[in-house]
């Protein structure tokens, strides 16, 4: 397989400094991450947070290990996070992010849907575009799979 044409990876390094007020901002609102596998270490400080049951669960940093999540088009429950600031301290998170090539439509298999008998439940989208739709205000808190539901 030529890899390089057949995926898009990038590489994202968040930094969040000391907030004096962290209970009024948010390092990074409500989303889940685009692309089929993320790769994330953070330095020793708990920021990052899911959605788990209704509420918000911060994630406790362990040493010498990173967290990998689902993301949205691996058609497989990615979860919302979020990272919220803390007051004494800058943390650091550093992930890459593998997804397919920025022009490929990526739409549900016809292969599954007809073996189901389903009709689609999302609808093709460039993943281009899909991650210029994430990079948006208007998500709400939601993720961003619920702007391509049909
Ligand atoms: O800083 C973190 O732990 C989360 C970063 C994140 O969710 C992202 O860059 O998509
Ligand atoms: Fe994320």
């Amino acid at each position: 397989m030529d890899l390089e044409s057949n995926c898009h990876q990038f590489f994202v390094i968040n930094l969040y400094p000391p907030c004096p007020q962290p209970e009024l901002a948010m390092g990074l609102p409500p989303h889940s991450d685009h692309g089929l596998l993320i790769i994330l270490m953070q330095n020793d400080l708990q920021g990052l947070q899911v959605h788990h049951n209704g509420r918000w669960v911060s994630i406790n940093p362990l040493p010498d290990s990173f967290i990998v999540n689902i993301g949205d088009h691996m058609e497989y429950k990615s979860v919302l996070h979020r990272a919220v600031v803390n007051r004494k301290a800058t943390r650091l998170s550093i992930l890459t992010s593998h997804g397919p090539p920025p022009d490929k439509v990526v739409a549900p298999a016809p292969e599954l849907l007809h073996r189901e008998n389903r009709p689609p439940a999302y609808r093709g989208i460039t993943y281009k575009e899909y991650i210029e739709l994430q990079q948006t205000n208007s998500l709400d808190g939601k993720s961003c799979l619920t702007r391509v539901l049909i």
